[in-house]
């Protein structure tokens, strides 16, 4: 994996994957040939989860020039994401439960496990294919979609390791780690996501989709779904777009949407004028364990808090979503050192702004912090609005039950997006 986090390389990346998005797709994604092999899928992950490329940009280009039919299994994955995310904002609980239960699984573990939890994230468990997975995530920051189903059903079923720190251990390290969809990914290996439904990895599926890469021997033959300790709550309503502000405003990105030059005909739209641009110039915490280790909590002690290449990532994405906003509305950059009320307003008041615009940031850790800041700057008096995209708008009201019925709304999300 490069570690070009530019919009321009997301593209690029793109542009090179849409001649083999369709039937190849569809009939190839599945197997895992290894990292120096990816051409079967796209790899664009670590640039959509931070819009560095929009669902709509890869879902268009690949909609130019495959039919919705051929190109229906791409479609659908790019959906995927969507729906997890309108899932879990729907039902923010899950994302605070999970959070809140990863210092507790860790000091929880008894010797034993605690020596089996560090082998499993060194690549020392013994367990062909799953210690190659853990260095892999290590060193590239990426795993196929089969080896993260793989990696997490070994992990639950049989080292027999709480499922919150194998998710926590891949929001470390994945470039494209994203609160709900991997959060709600290790729910569903453990059987907590689907009801009674658990995925259990077999030494025989593991060497079909390696082409023989891995045999792994020893592994769990039953996977009994996990007891949760509340059910998935009732969902929420759907969050609305708030009216947004007229005249001055200063435009404040993230690392969850950085791509505010298709947020802009909106913002025109409704009379805001962009004057300021800033971004943070480095990502939030990686994960529960990494605030807590930025924290100085010593149990959370594990390999690495804070992957060097996630971050690294990250920070490139951040520089780059902010130059080009800068670029687009043709006003000054800053890169402020956290988005906190004591680096925010002095740079407002340094633009005479009162007025800040964000892209909306959907339930994670982003989130959890522009929570705190809108109350901290309505205090002084500034107002911070969440620009939310018509793209969530439109989809996450559907998230309401399974995947399988919200997939049926695809063509009509498609025809509200004017693609196609
Ligand atoms: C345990 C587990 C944890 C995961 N954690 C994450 C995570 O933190 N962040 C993340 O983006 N994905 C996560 N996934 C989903 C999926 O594995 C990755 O999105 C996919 O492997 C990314 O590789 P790609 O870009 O080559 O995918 P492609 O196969 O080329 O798919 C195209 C795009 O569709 C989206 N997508 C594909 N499959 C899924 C899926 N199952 N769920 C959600 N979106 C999908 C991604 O944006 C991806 O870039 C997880 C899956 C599992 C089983």
């Amino acid at each position: 994996m490069t570690l070009d986090a530019t919009r321009a390389e997301g593209l690029a990346r793109l542009a090179d994957f849409v001649p083999r998005a369709g039937r190849a797709y569809a009939a190839e994604r599945n197997l895992d040939r290894g990292p120096a092999d990816r051409t079967n899928v796209s790899t664009l992950s670590p640039w959509v989860r931070h819009r560095l490329v929009t669902e709509a940009d890869a879902v268009g280009a690949v909609l130019q020039r495959h039919s919705l039919d051929s190109a229906s299994k791409f479609v659908q994955e790019v959906y995927w994401r969507t729906y997890w995310k309108g899932w879990l904002e729907l039902r923010p609980s899950v994302w605070a439960r999970y959070a809140a239960a990863v210092e507790p699984a860790l000091t929880g573990l008894s010797a034993a496990q605690r020596a089996s939890y560090d082998a499993a994230v060194t690549g020392h468990t013994g367990i062909e294919g799953f210690d190659d997975w853990a260095r892999e995530l290590v060193d590239t920051g990426y795993l196929h979609n089969h080896a993260r189903m793989w990696f997490a059903s070994i992990w639950i079923f049989t080292l027999r390791l709480p499922w919150q720190l194998g998710a926590d251990f891949f929001l470390r390290h994945l470039l494209d780690g994203d609160p709900a969809s991997n959060t709600l990914s290790w729910r569903w290996v453990g059987g907590l996501q689907t009801v009674g439904k658990t995925y259990l990895a077999t030494t025989q599926n593991i060497e079909f989709a390696t082409e023989g890469r891995f045999h792994p021997r020893g592994l769990a033959t039953h996977a009994i779904a996990l007891d949760d300790d509340a059910p998935a709550p009732t969902p929420l309503a759907a969050p609305q777009p708030e009216p947004l502000p007229t005249g001055r405003v200063a435009l404040l990105l993230h690392e969850d949407d950085l791509n505010a030059e298709s947020l802009a005909s909106g913002l025109e739209a409704a009379g805001a004028q962009v004057v300021a641009v800033a971004a943070p110039s480095a990502g939030e915490p990686r994960s529960p364990l990494s605030l807590l280790s930025a924290e100085g909590f010593t149990a959370a002690s594990v390999p690495e808090p804070s992957s060097p290449l996630a971050v690294e990532f990250t920070a490139g994405a951040l520089a780059d979503g902010r130059d080009r906003a800068g670029a687009h509305f043709a006003t000054g950059t800053d890169a402020l050192d956290a988005p906190t009320a004591s680096a925010v307003l002095p740079w407002l008041r340094a633009h005479n702004v009162t007025a800040l615009v964000t892209p909306y940031a959907p339930v994670g850790a982003v989130r959890d912090r522009l929570d705190r800041l809108a109350s901290d700057l309505a205090a002084e008096g500034v107002t911070l609005t969440r620009v939310l995209r018509p793209w969530d708008a439109q989809a996450w009201p559907h998230a309401t039950r399974g995947f399988f019925s919200f997939r049926e709304r695809i063509p009509a999300l498609l025809r509200e997006q004017q693609i196609r």
